[in-house]
């Protein structure tokens, strides 16, 4: 049964799931097929996931929006995790870039941009 109050935690417990199916059966796991696929495959679906995500997301139905996006994170988490990318490395680099307007850290990576320009 769903809970409608979950937050974010839920990204860590399934990180966990998918972590857990390392080697485990492919006829008996999606995650483990999945590993078994090999990287480029999983990226793939990411990509999959995502421009139906974007599709729902133009065309508005946000329950259908919400569907895409749940595949579309299970998908990338299975991706971090294939690539041993911890998601705390990923929250963290989110929770540094609070409080920064998008617009100013746009305008500090074309400075920096520039600046490795003239050193070059
Ligand atoms: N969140 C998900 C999740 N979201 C989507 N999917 C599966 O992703 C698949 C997407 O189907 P597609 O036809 O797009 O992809 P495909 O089967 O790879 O086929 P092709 O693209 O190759 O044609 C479906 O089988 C979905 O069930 C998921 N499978 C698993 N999880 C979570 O992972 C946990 C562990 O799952 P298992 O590893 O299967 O035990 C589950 O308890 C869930 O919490």
């Amino acid at each position: 049964m769903p809970d409608p109050a979950a937050g974010a935690g839920v990204l860590d417990a399934l990180h966990q799931v998918i972590l857990s199916r390392r080697g485990a059966d492919p006829d008996q796991s999606h995650t483990a097929r999945l590993f078994a696929r090999g990287r480029a495959k999983i990226a793939q679906k990411v990509g999959e996931e995502a421009v139906e995500t974007v599709i729902e997301g133009i065309r508005g139905d946000t329950d259908k929006l919400a569907e895409e996006s749940a595949d579309l994170l299970y998908h990338l988490l299975v991706l971090w995790a294939d690539a041993g990318l911890d998601p705390a490395r990923v929250y963290a680099i989110l929770d540094g870039r609070r409080g920064t307007s998008g617009i100013v850290e746009k305008k500090n990576r074309k400075l920096k941009g520039k600046a490795g320009e003239a050193d070059a």
